[in-house]
C-alpha cells in the first residue's frame, strides 16, 4: 500500500526528464546551440556566444512546460571523443551538430584519395566516420537522431538538403537496422538561432514516442 501510494504521489507531482546529447567534431556548434537552447526557455538569460572549445563537458537542464531536458554538451576534439560513448546507455536522444561551412560539397560519394580533392572537402569524410561510429555502436541502438546542419547564416555554407541527401542519408541506410531509428536533418543557425525552436520541438517529440524503449527519469 506504502509503495502504492508512493508511486502515485511521485506521478503527481514529478516530470519526465530525458537526457539529450550534443555531438559532433570539434567547432562545430555545440556550445552555441546549448547557451541558445538555454536563452530560449529562460528568457532573463542572455547566451554567452564567446563560446571556447569545450574540454570535458557543459550540462544544463531545460524546465519545458511537461518535460525536462537535460542536455549533455561534450567536447568535439580528437583526443576527448573516446568519452562519448559512457553517455550513450544513458540517453533518450542524440544531436549531430555539423559545420556546414567545413564539409566541402556535402556528398560522401565525391570523396577521393586525391590530395586535391580531400582538401576540397573539408572535414566531410571525418564527419561521416565520426557519425558512422556514433551509429554504429551498440548502445546507441534505436535512439532518435537529429542531425543539425548548423551555421546556416554564413554564405559559404552547404545547403541542408545537399548534407541530408549527400551525407546524412547515406550513412543511416547504411546501417544495420537503420530503419528503426527515427531519425530527421535540420537547417540551424545556432549563433543568431534560427532553427532551435524547431530542433527542442523534434527532441521533445521523439524522446516521448521512444520512451518504453528508453524510459525517462522522474524527478
Ligand atoms: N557563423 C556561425 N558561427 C557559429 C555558429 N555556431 C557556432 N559558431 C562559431 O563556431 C565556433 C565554435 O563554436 P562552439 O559552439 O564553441 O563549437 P563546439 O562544437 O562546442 O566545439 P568544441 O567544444 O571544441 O567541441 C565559435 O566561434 C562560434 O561562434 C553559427 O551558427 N554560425
Ligand atoms: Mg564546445
Amino acid at each position: 500500500m506504502y509503495h502504492l501510494v508512493k508511486s502515485l504521489y511521485l506521478h503527481a507531482t514529478s516530470k519526465e526528464e530525458y537526457s539529450i546529447l550534443l555531438l559532433g567534431l570539434d567547432n562545430a556548434g555545440k556550445t552555441t546551440l546549448l547557451e541558445q537552447i538555454k536563452a530560449l526557455f529562460s528568457p532573463h538569460l542572455h547566451p554567452k556566444l564567446n563560446t571556447v572549445p569545450t574540454v570535458g563537458q557543459n550540462v544544463s537542464t531545460v524546465d519545458l512546460p511537461d518535460i525536462y531536458l537535460k542536455i549533455w554538451d561534450v567536447g568535439g576534439q580528437h583526443s576527448l571523443r573516446g568519452l562519448w560513448q559512457s553517455y550513450y546507455s544513458s540517453c533518450h536522444a542524440i544531436v549531430f551538430v555539423i559545420d556546414s561551412t567545413d564539409v566541402g560539397d556535402g556528398d560522401i560519394e565525391h570523396l577521393s584519395n586525391a590530395q586535391d580533392v580531400v582538401e576540397e572537402q573539408g572535414r566531410l569524410d571525418e564527419c561521416r566516420l565520426v557519425l558512422e561510429s556514433i551509429l554504429q555502436n551498440g548502445e546507441t541502438e534505436g535512439v532518435p537522431l537529429l542531425v543539425l546542419a548548423n551555421k546556416q547564416d554564413r554564405e559559404d555554407c552547404v545547403e541542408v538538403v545537399r548534407i541530408k541527401e549527400g551525407l546524412v542519408r547515406k550513412i543511416v541506410e547504411g546501417e544495420k537496422g537503420g530503419s528503426v531509428r527515427d531519425s530527421r536533418v535540420l537547417p540551424l543557425s545556432a549563433l543568431t538561432g534560427t532553427g532551435v525552436k524547431e530542433a527542442v520541438d523534434w527532441l521533445c517529440s521523439r524522446v516521448k514516442w521512444n520512451k518504453e524503449a528508453r524510459p525517462p527519469a522522474l524527478r
